[in-house]
């Protein structure tokens, strides 16, 4: 019985002859060769002279290589070939395992993003100005100086934001304890009036509910020029009303701004004299450092106007300081509270020792980490749009389980607006844009640039273009804030057709019927893009944005535009002759503005010592030698605008907490 077999040398066998294995071998690998080349030569790509591709048949290929080669360089090629297959294939196995030092970078995909529940089912609101809304004569909820109030801000009908949020805040506040307001977030369209839906409920709320005076709201905004605007809009509302608003201003002296605030009484307790402060974050943590008494814990209502603006300032650190001063504990910030908790969190008085969080923006940011910067309590979404796709996208969204994308209505414009772009070389821009102007008859137009000195240089070019015709202005964050003020008012009152800027203006300012609003210098993100294009069409008002693209942007115009889900942005075109005809004119402009800026160049390199000169004041210098000339230059061009202005204001602030202490007014 074989329990195994060993196969042994048998001599018998005869010996396969080495060199027909071989054969063999190569025979089967050209075969391989033959059948990967067909396979993958389906069409072959060859270059001409001129470098452009021109797709040849195989069959034609296979023509000519025939013709060419005879068959033993063919075997040769052939074998070279394999050899390098296997090279290849080997390549491919040691690619499997990374190389360490080696740089090799894949483009990362991008992820989709999963929307937490309450961004991805918003509440949504019409965006539709002009529908008229509820009556404001009809609004039995609200006080009725109030409602005369909002008459004379030429409200007669609410927007629909204003007609979904007042009554809503409104309510939520109205409810006991333990019941806690959800904070909200508000993503609607530029101009859609969302400053009226969180000023009239918290004016209204002040009115039911102030037994003494504390402040009991703090409006927070990214830049002074917004702050001042609001804070006109409180004044207005609060006018013959028992409840104060009070604007925190670095422009102003500190120590006269405590008094402002409060009041030292004979017994040394510290009354507040305001119900409302709207303040920008750093003159708010000034108060919170140095104003003795100053105190926020009776805060009802937080509203961060420009959140995504707030979200993003990451060294923007009054929101800490701020819960701080409230002395609130990070774990009861949290989301999820239970019982105990939530009562722990609730004052002698029966009200929270955290304000409701009330978040406004046309660009409200869905980034997580962002959004968690603010804590928010069971957050509600309210977004405005009209666009179908979206409320079709909202209904779909409704059925699944994972929520994608953006949220529905985070890049609404209004719906007054009409969007072009117009294509001109990098060059030809300025000439491009004068056209547009003329042969449109423009009358008021806001300007946009990505840079102050795009700003200063175009301000210079267009008011050489415009002669006396039209009056052009800069506006950035190098002038004065008394000039930039006095600017705004010229623009608003018409005083001043031009205004060219940097983006500090793009978000909130309001000024009344901007015809159009350009995009010199094409927007970076497409948030820039909304907020610009946003100083016009507002409060129902038609409006016209136009962006100035160079050749090689356009794709990525069209990208931004599709992000924002744009369908109707339409090209518009210069008039080629009446450049032509207007070259020599720009040529010397040009020559001008040159000539200007040396002069610019060199008082600069003569001040080489420290002056206190701001480099405004030293830009205002240079441009003296043109004041003798007959032209009209832009006001930011002029010496005499910046002589009378204070050069460190911030000096006048120092030792400021000593002096409240000593200077706080006894009240009687
Ligand atoms: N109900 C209303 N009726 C008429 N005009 C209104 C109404 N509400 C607001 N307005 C006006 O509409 C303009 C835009 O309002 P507002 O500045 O509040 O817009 P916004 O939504 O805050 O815009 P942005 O996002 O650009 O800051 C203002 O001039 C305001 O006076």
């Amino acid at each position: 019985m074989d329990l195994f077999v060993i196969n042994r040398y048998d001599e018998s066998k005869p010996e396969i002859d080495s060199k027909s294995r071989e054969e063999k071998i190569l025979e089967k690998l050209q075969k391989k060769i033959k059948n990967k080349k067909l396979k993958k030569d389906d069409s072959f790509i060859i270059e001409d002279k001129n470098s452009i591709k021109e797709e040849v048949p195989i069959e034609k290929i296979n023509e000519e290589k025939s013709e060419i080669k005879d068959e033993e360089n063919v075997s040769q090629m052939e074998i070279e070939n394999s050899e390098s297959s296997k090279i290849k294939e080997e390549m491919h196995e040691v690619e499997q395992f990374t190389v360490l030092g080696e740089q090799k970078f894949e483009e990362p995909q991008a992820i989709e993003m999963i929307l937490p529940y309450w961004l991805a089912n918003p509440e949504i609101l019409k965006s539709d100005l002009s529908v008229p809304g509820k009556a404001v004569s009809e609004l039995n909820y609200i006080n009725e100086i109030l409602r005369k109030n909002l008459c004379t801000l030429k409200v007669k009908n609410l927007f629909p934001v204003q007609e979904k949020l007042i009554p809503w805040i409104l309510n939520v506040n109205k409810k006991p304890i333990p019941f806690r307001p959800k904070d909200v977030c508000v993503s609607a369209s530029t101009g859609s009036g969302k400053t009226l839906a969180y000023a009239v409920p918290i004016v209204q709320h002040l009115i039911e509910n102030k037994v003494e005076c504390k402040i009991t709201a703090l409006i927070m905004l990214p830049v002074f020029e917004l702050a001042t605007q609001v804070a006109q809009v409180f004044e207005k509302l609060c006018n013959n009303l028992k409840v104060r608003s009070l604007l925190l201003s670095k422009h102003r002296d500190f120590v006269n701004e405590q008094h402002l605030v409060i009041e030292k009484t004979s017994d040394g307790k510290f009354n507040s004299k305001v119900d409302i402060i709207i303040s920008t974050g750093g003159r708010l943590v000034e108060h919170l450092f140095y104003t003795e008494g100053f105190d926020l814990r009776s805060l009802k209502f937080l509203v961060v106007d420009e959140a995504d603006h707030a979200m993003s300032q990451v060294h923007n650190d009054w929101y800490h300081h701020l819960i701080q001063h409230l002395g609130i504990k990070d774990e009861l910030q949290s989301n999820r509270l239970s019982y105990r908790d939530l009562i722990s969190l609730v004052k002698d008085d029966g009200s929270f020792k955290i304000p409701q969080k009330l978040l406004f923006s046309a660009t409200l940011s869905q980034d997580p980490e962002k959004i968690s910067t603010f804590n928010l309590f069971q957050p509600k979404l309210f977004t405005t749009t009209d666009n179908k796709e979206d409320l079709i996208k909202y209904q779909e969204r409704k059925l699944q389980e994972n929520q994608r994308g953006a949220f529905i209505g985070k890049y609404t414009t209004p719906a007054e607006l009409k969007e072009f772009y117009t294509i001109t070389e990098y060059k030809l821009k300025p000439l491009t844009l004068y056209a547009l102007i003329k042969k449109n008859n423009w009358r008021k137009f806001l300007c946009f640039t990505n840079t102050i000195e795009t700003s200063h240089r175009l301000s210079f070019v267009l008011q050489m273009l415009f002669g006396k015709e039209l009056a052009i202005e800069e506006l950035s964050s190098l002038l004065p804030v008394k000039i930039r003020q006095r600017m705004l008012q010229k623009f608003s009152n018409g005083e001043v057709n031009g205004l060219i800027c940097t983006d500090a203006l793009a978000r909130g300012i309001d000024v009344p019927k901007v015809d159009v609003v350009i995009s010199y210098d094409f927007p970076k993100l497409i948030k820039t893009y909304i907020h610009r294009v946003g100083r016009t069409a507002r409060g129902g008002n038609q409006g016209i944005a136009v962006t100035i693209i160079a050749p090689d942007q356009i794709k990525y115009f069209e990208r931004m535009i599709q992000t924002a889900n744009k369908q109707k942005v339409q090209e518009i075109k210069s008039d080629r002759v009446f450049e032509e005809e207007n070259a020599l004119n720009f040529a010397n402009a040009q020559k001008k503005l040159r000539k200007a800026l040396e002069i610019e160049e060199k008082e600069r390199k003569n001040v080489s010592k420290p002056t206190g000169l701001s480099l405004f004041e030293k830009l205002q210098k240079q441009v003296k030698p043109i004041e003798t000339n007959t032209d009209i230059v832009p006001e930011s061009w002029k010496i005499e605008n910046i002589k009378n202005e204070p050069i460190n204001q911030k000096k006048n602030f120092k030792m400021k907490d000593k002096k409240f202490k000593k200077n706080v007014s006894v009240a009687n």
